[in-house]
């Protein structure tokens, strides 16, 4: 019998004899037909297009609104409205798990989710269908036709049904971000010197001597324009610098129960999609793999009610690049903030907080690359404000966040020299950080050139160690960092504060964090990533296997027993307490770091862990020696060496005290309630990043632990942003480092094919001249007909029928063409005989080894 052949299937456990490169050839051939998303079984990868398709929007959404998720073609508001349908159904919490690499379209996808989620749920948070998208939407009959359109709901006339396993493999994330570490931006090129500045103002206190008492608050300019109040106190300080997330406020966990407390769902909704912008400003760049990378990872949930509206939000982020602050590789920029603000702010205020172009300020101009094509940074801050106004930052907040973030591009010019300690080059730039930081200039400039260290066993000694010119500038980094970060902090907690809700409900999370980064040199900050990257892992094969098996059980099929790599023993050897892992060697190297410089304590780091941990069997160190600075772990998705240097630094993340004292005196209001810390209680141990790592990361475990998950595997298709160039080398890469080809074959190791019975009976049963009464019926019919289709091809469940091999759906898909549109399959065969002449001719590229039929 002749197969019919189609270039891609839209479901990629169907590809027969699967490797790398077939899983390229066939995502490449659906992409040239600007079909950018397939499946596998559940999972979605999504092919980043470079350009606009008109496949999202309004008219889309009503289309897969309640698509029944099996039929659904393969897209992400099918996937949307699959993690929606089942929330509703089941009253179970959801989460949507993106990754990919840089540029790969992780954003993107996010949006379209909440776009969908936002716009099919009701408008009104109690009793009675909701406004809104409404759920009753018809969808719209699709001729099942010829055309090469994206993929609408309902399989297309002959379309594979969808699959209805559950997971597949794990993100295998690809490099990404930035390429190469951050450095610490210290002795880097001298900052130039504005022009042309007006003098700062008069220092705020008085020099010299101790530190300026607080003059008290500033009286707040009048509120203009109805600006919300000012929300409580100080922001919530978790979560930065790879910091635990947000603390999640109480609420009474996920589903059941249910408060009828009536709430503004229109508001939360504006709240939920105006909030992007602004965490946009402040947590996005530009850098070489992408003109608006996220620089943070993000963990967005929405709250439903009983009538499913939404009814609240809770954003948690993770690893924020504040490294970013204070140093950018060439042709990238700092967070986009900083340019909006110098382009939007006013003429007046501009010249009171003594703010010139971005080549003035080193922070912004050491990379070379001050502006991003096609964006109007001007413009944009208009909206951050009005995005801010709608998240309930008043007036003066604003203006407070603003001259913070005016200040900390004075202190990125302020410079030192001579012997410990420095001396400030310039006092220009001192002065004005001083002025906007409203702290006395002299105890700034002192708290910049002495370090507090605190020491004995109750850390009860406190003294001054003078700063050299490097050592000053890596305290001024730090306090352009924290300041950055706290500022950060405040407004996710104030986006929190607009949405928060207190009743019970279940969520939507969404979930978008870079993938595994592995570059050429890596350090701390690659660590870190891969660290939570192999804690994802462990969710997905926790959450994978126990929902196949779920499935098998509850279906009362045979139990399958699938093998994985469970890579517990690499999370164990970074993070284990007892034998302690790499992150506790160096924690407790990290406490005794303030007595050696902190080359030395790398060099100590190292010898604590060949001397502890050496022998693992996921640990490789080659060079043991005195000179050794290098370990490679044998990560999930590969192994990747970290050079240690500067480990200890970038693990002992604190703000030295006399930096807090100072800002703790600032005569600004809105800073002291920044730096709530107490900074006279000496006897804790300073918290460490690996310490805060490991917190928020339980922390998402947690939270995504307690829903059903969906994943989206996003793939950039080339380095260039070109539209819709599909490089298949790049691509095959990311296929192999997202994991796709495990996801297939786990997912084929089960049953490749699953469909409700009646549904199943519905399609395949028009093959026969009598429909079949039953499954039995079916395939007592098909395997006397035809040989080659044994019965153990199929078993039925309580409620669904499993077809093992692809093969066999590809058979009876051509025998159901066969059947009911003779015409048309003779006319298929035909073209696609033609066509495989053209493409043999044509492209090499996605030399098609198996295809399939899929409409
Ligand atoms: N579905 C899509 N349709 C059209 N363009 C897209 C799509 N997805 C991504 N893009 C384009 O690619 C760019 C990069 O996408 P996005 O910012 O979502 O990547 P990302 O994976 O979030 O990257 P990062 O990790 O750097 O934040 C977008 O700004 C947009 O121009």
């Amino acid at each position: 019998m002749f197969r019919l052949f189609s270039s891609g299937v839209d479901d990629l456990v169907l590809v027969s004899n699967p490797s790398n490169g077939e899983v390229t050839s066939q995502i490449g051939a659906r992409f040239d037909r600007e079909l950018i998303y397939t499946n596998i079984g559940e999972v979605l990868i999504a092919v980043n297009p470079y350009k606009s398709l008109p496949i999202t929007g309004p008219e889309f959404i009503k289309m897969y609104q309640n698509a029944s998720g099996s039929d659904a073609s393969p897209h992400i508001y099918a996937l949307a409205e699959r993690a929606y349908r089942r929330m509703v159904d089941e009253n179970e919490s959801q989460c949507v798990i993106i990754s990919g690499e840089s540029g790969a379209g992780k954003t993107v996808s996010a949006k379209l989710i909440l776009q969908y989620v936002t716009s099919v749920s009701p408008n009104n948070s109690s009793g009675g269908s909701g406004g809104g998208g409404g759920n009753g939407g018809g969808i719209p009959q699709y001729d099942g036709g010829s055309d090469d359109r994206p993929a609408p709901p309902m399989g297309r006339g002959m379309g594979m049904p969808g699959m209805v396993g559950r997971g597949g493999l794990p993100t295998r994330g690809a490099p990404s971000r930035g390429g190469g570490p951050p450095t610490r931006g210290r002795g880097g090129p001298p900052p130039p010197i504005p022009q042309n500045r007006a003098a700062p103002p008069q220092p705020v206190s008085s020099g010299g001597g101790p530190p300026p008492v607080a003059r008290g608050p500033v009286a707040p300019p009048p509120t203009r324009g109805g600006a919300p109040p000012r929300g409580g106190g100080p922001p919530t300080r978790g979560g930065r610098g790879g910091g635990p997330p947000q603390p999640v406020p109480s609420r009474g966990g996920y589903g059941g129960g249910g408060s009828s407390r009536s709430v503004d769902v229109e508001h939360i909704k504006k709240v939920i999609l105006d909030s992007n912008p602004l965490m946009e400003a402040i947590g996005n760049a530009k850098t070489v793999r992408n003109d608006n990378s996220s620089r943070f990872g993000k963990y967005l949930e929405i709250q439903f009610d009983d009538n499913n509206a939404p009814v609240g939000g809770l954003i948690s982020t993770f690893l924020l690049e504040k490294t970013r602050v204070t140093f950018q590789q060439k042709n990238e920029r700092n967070f986009h903030i900083f340019y909006q603000l110098l382009g939007g702010l006013d003429q007046t205020t501009r010249s009171e907080w003594g703010l010139t172009q971005a080549t003035d300020f080193y922070y912004l101009a050491q990379s070379k690359c001050t502006t991003v094509e096609d964006v109007d940074d001007a413009r944009d801050f208009q909206e951050v404000k009005s995005a801010m106004e709608t998240v309930g930052i008043s007036r003066e907040e604003q203006t407070e966040i603003f001259r913070i973030l005016a200040a900390i591009l004075h202190v990125g010019n302020i410079r030192f020299q001579g012997e410990a300690p420095a001396s400030v080059i310039d006092e220009t730039p001192l002065q004005w950080a001083a002025s906007l930081l409203g702290c006395d200039p002299q105890f700034l400039g002192q708290s910049l050139n002495h370090r507090q260290i605190q020491s004995g066993s109750a850390r009860h000694t406190q003294y001054q160690v003078p700063q050299n010119p490097d050592q000053s500038a890596g305290l001024r980094d730090a306090l352009a960092k924290t300041l950055y970060e706290r500022i950060f902090d405040f407004i996710v907690t104030r986006i929190n504060k607009a949405m928060s809700y207190s009743g019970n409900c279940k969520v939507i999370g969404v979930l978008d964090i870079y993938g595994f980064e592995v570059f050429e040199r890596n350090s701390f900050e690659q660590f870190c990533i891969n660290y939570v990257n192999e804690r994802l892992q462990q969710i997905f094969i926790d959450l994978t296997v126990r929902g196949e098996q779920r499935e098998y059980h509850e279906e009362g099929m045979k139990w399958k027993d699938i093998s994985f790599f469970d890579n517990k023993i690499v999370v164990d050897l970074i993070d284990g307490n007892k034998p302690p892992g790499i992150m506790r060697v160096l924690d407790d190297v990290c406490k005794t770091v303030h007595a050696v410089d902190s080359a030395a304590a790398d060099i100590k780091f190292m010898e604590k862990l060949i001397h502890s941990i050496q022998s693992h069997p996921h640990l490789v160190i080659s060079n043991t020696g005195s000179s050794a600075d290098e370990f490679t772990i044998k990560h999930y998705a590969g192994d990747v060496s970290y050079s240690t240097e500067e480990f200890c630094f970038k693990n002992n993340d604190n703000l030295y005290a006399s930096i807090v004292g100072c800002l703790q005196n600032s005569t600004y209001q809105f800073i002291v309630s920044l730096f709530p810390e107490n900074i006279q209680d000496n006897k804790q141990a300073p918290t460490t990043s690996s310490f805060k790592i490991r917190q928020s990361s339980s922390y998402l475990v947690t939270r995504l632990s307690a829903c059903t998950p969906h994943y989206i595997r996003c793939i950039k298709p080339n380095d260039k942003k070109q539209p819709m160039n599909f490089v298949s080398s790049r691509v095959e890469h990311q296929v192999k480092y997202l994991g796709l080809l495990e996801n297939i074959k786990v997912k084929r190791s089960g049953y490749a094919y699953r469909q409700l019975k009646d549904v199943f009976l519905n399609r395949f049963g028009k093959i026969m001249d009598v429909q079949p009464r039953n499954v039995q019926e079916f395939v007592e019919y098909i395997t006397r007909t035809h040989k080659d289709i044994n019965a153990d091809e199929f078993e039925e469940g309580k409620t669904k029928v499993f077809v093992k091999n692809p093969e066999t759906i590809f058979v009876m898909e051509d025998l159901l063409m066969q059947k009911i549109d003779p015409i048309g399959y003779k006319n298929r065969v035909q073209a696609y005989k033609e066509n495989e002449k053209l493409a043999q001719m044509k492209q090499g590229k996605h030399s098609m080894k198996q295809k399939c039929l899929i409409q």
